[in-house]
């Protein structure tokens, strides 16, 4: 059996800079032999995920804006990409938001149209991105999406996050059951905090790594390259029994109490 990605394309959703947890996933699907598509939030994205994605040797890449909080336009995206490419093998989702007013101090302090909102873009736009993009897997793939501990436990300040990301885990497992009849396997890595521009809107960040390398099994925080490591071995044919799962990759932090 061959576990390399040559000769398959691969969506990722959600770069925003060289620290981004998604780019940690982009080289690892690279180097694995990937074809790479990007997909951006908005113009102001563009140049920054042009600019990465042009700097992998070897095959071209291609980029698409897709606002995953517009219907039509997570539509109109994925009608391009099958209209460039046709098929696709699999797809990264790395997109998450919520107010950062609501990412500390007391959860029920969230708002009714935070609460949406967080929900909106951390949980439903997996199932609307997984809802296009599944037609463009003629030949099976996997979707792998990122989510935290603090939606399985309480973790301090993370809050509405949390919530969402309870939903967005539940969403993988329902989309596993809908989409394993498609040779479509769907799972969930759980990564540890790592220092993105979207971790510095949770507040006590800092404090939650210090926790971890003093008491994770590893003793030490992951990087977006392990994370990567673990995204290419659930989008490959080494995780061909695997669906519905989420995978800490944390340095063990979950199972300390
Ligand atoms: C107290 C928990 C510390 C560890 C948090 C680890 C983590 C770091 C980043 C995560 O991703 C997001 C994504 C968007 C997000 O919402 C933001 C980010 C920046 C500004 C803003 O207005 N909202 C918050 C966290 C995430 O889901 C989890």
């Amino acid at each position: 059996m061959n576990f390399s990605l040559e000769g398959r394309t691969y969506v990722v959703m959600g770069v925003a800079n060289k620290r981004s947890i998604a780019w940690g996933i982009a080289r690892s699907l690279h180097d694995a032999g990937a074809r790479l598509i990007f997909t951006y939030a908005n113009e102001r994205f563009e140049k920054p995920v042009r600019d990465l994605g042009d700097s992998l040797e070897g095959q071209e890449s291609l980029y698409y804006e897709c606002d995953v909080t517009d219907d039509e336009a997570i539509k109109k995206t994925f009608a391009e990409i099958k209209n460039d490419v046709g098929t696709i093998h699999g797809l990264a989702h790395c997109i998450a938001f919520a107010n950062r007013d609501e990412l500390n101090g007391e959860y029920m302090n969230v708002t009714r149209d935070g609460f949406k909102l967080a929900h909106d873009i951390s949980a439903y736009s997996l199932t609307a991105v997984a809802k296009e993009a599944y037609p463009l897997m003629t030949e099976g793939g996997g979707i792998v999406t990122l989510t935290y501990l603090g939606g399985e436990k309480v973790v301090n300040n993370y809050n509405v996050m949390g919530v969402a990301k309870a939903s967005l885990d539940a969403s993988m497992r329902y989309l596993a059951n809908d989409l394993g009849k498609h040779g479509i396997r769907v799972n969930a890595i759980s990564a540890g905090p790592i220092r993105t521009v979207s971790a510095k809107g949770v507040g006590s960040f800092n404090t939650i790594l210090k926790e971890i390398e003093e008491r994770a099994p590893l003793r030490r925080p992951v990087s977006q390259e392990e994370v990567g490591d673990t995204a290419y071995y659930l989008l490959s044919d080494l995780s061909r029994g695997v669906t519905g799962e989420i995978i800490h990759v944390d340095s063990g932090f979950n199972i300390i109490g």
